[in-house]
């Protein structure tokens, strides 16, 4: 089983309206890995998996899955892969054991095998119970569900998974995370998903890379990105704007190991330890006769990620 996935200075632009989607992105995922793209809303997740899956054409570039070139040899690449698309067709009116067996049958299953596979599937993704209801009346969580069974009715090497959990609740969301993790180490199926949720990657994922406007702006093991990007985040607005160049000096200067940024009102640093750090600040501030309206200690979220990771990008740029 070839569950690689090569992708090389890969562009997409659409004609219509002229959005550059992707810009020139290359990146590898080696058999048997679990690899997560994080990045917000119209970051060009979506087109990329599309692409990938053999669903839409690139503009420029290549791609090989499971070994095989999406655009020359888009038959054989769907052969290997299972695809868990934002919209995916399933009629309403079969229940999710009809579904799952008609899937076995597109796949080539003989009546017995289906049946077998179906009953199988429908235990992994706790859907036994709820085999009989039409789809129609499923939950989102229990849809979801039933989407993975689908993609995994003839075991791919390769499994696409466009924002899995996005809408389930908290108890549906762990129930995924559950069987992709037990798909990833028992069947070592390759993983590829795609997500705007920090937590999700950094549970599931071994590698992520940070997806912001069609370009990979960041890739690591989770440990590599949130040593670079520090695990709290300390936020400050100091009272009527203050003399913000002045506190920001002053916290540069004062904070060792801590990455000090503006973002509008607000001040923002990024440190290792937040709790030690807050009370650092919080001295540097009194001493300074530095007033703030606030002060909060929080974990960083995809938005200041990208907002520091950006940043950093510029400076390096102007050097
Ligand atoms: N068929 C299309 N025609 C024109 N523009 C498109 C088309 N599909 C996507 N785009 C544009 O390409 C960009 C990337 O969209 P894409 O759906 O890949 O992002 P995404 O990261 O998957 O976002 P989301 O998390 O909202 O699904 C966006 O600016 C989007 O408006």
């Amino acid at each position: 089983m070839n569950g690689k996935i090569v992708v090389d200075h890969l562009s997409k632009t659409f004609k219509k309206g002229g959005v550059q989607a992707v810009k020139d992105v290359s990146f590898k995922v080696e058999e048997g890995e679990f690899f997560a793209f994080l990045g917000p809303n119209g970051a060009g997740k979506s087109t990329i998996v599309q692409i990938l899956t053999t669903l839409m054409n690139a503009t420029s570039g290549t791609a090989f899955v499971a070994g095989f070139d999406v655009i020359k040899e888009p038959e054989k690449v769907r052969r290997h892969i299972g695809a868990a698309l934002q919209e995916t067709g399933v009629d309403p009116d079969l229940t999710g054991r009809e579904m799952l067996e008609l899937q076995a049958w597109i796949f080539g299953f003989g009546k017995r095998e289906g049946c077998l596979r179906a009953e199988e599937l429908l235990d992994i993704v706790q859907l036994t119970e709820a085999a009989e209801r039409r789809i129609g009346r499923y939950s989102g969580g229990m849809r979801r569900r039933l989407d993975l069974a689908l993609t995994l009715v003839h075991e791919p090497a390769v499994l696409f998974l466009d924002e899995p959990t996005t809408g389930l609740d908290p108890s549906n969301r762990m129930a995924v995370w559950e069987e992709l993790r037990r798909l990833n180490k028992d069947k070592g199926t390759t993983i590829f998903l795609t997500t705007q949720y920090l937590e999700e990657a950094d549970n599931l994922a071994d590698r992520i890379s940070i997806i912001n406007d069609g370009e990979i702006v960041a890739s690591g093991t989770p440990k590599e990105l949130k040593a670079r990007i520090g695990s709290d985040l300390i936020a400050l607005t100091p009272v009527d704007g203050g003399d913000e160049d002045r506190t920001l000096h002053l916290l540069k200067s004062g904070l060792m190991d801590a990455d000090v940024i503006r973002k509008q009102e607000k001040i923002l640093i990024y440190v290792e330890e937040g709790t030690r750090q807050l009370l650092e600040v919080a001295r540097i501030l009194d001493r300074e006769n530095i007033e703030v309206e606030d002060i909060q200690l929080s974990s960083p979220t995809l938005d200041d990620i990208f907002l520091k990771i950006t940043g950093e990008g510029k400076k390096s740029n102007e050097q």
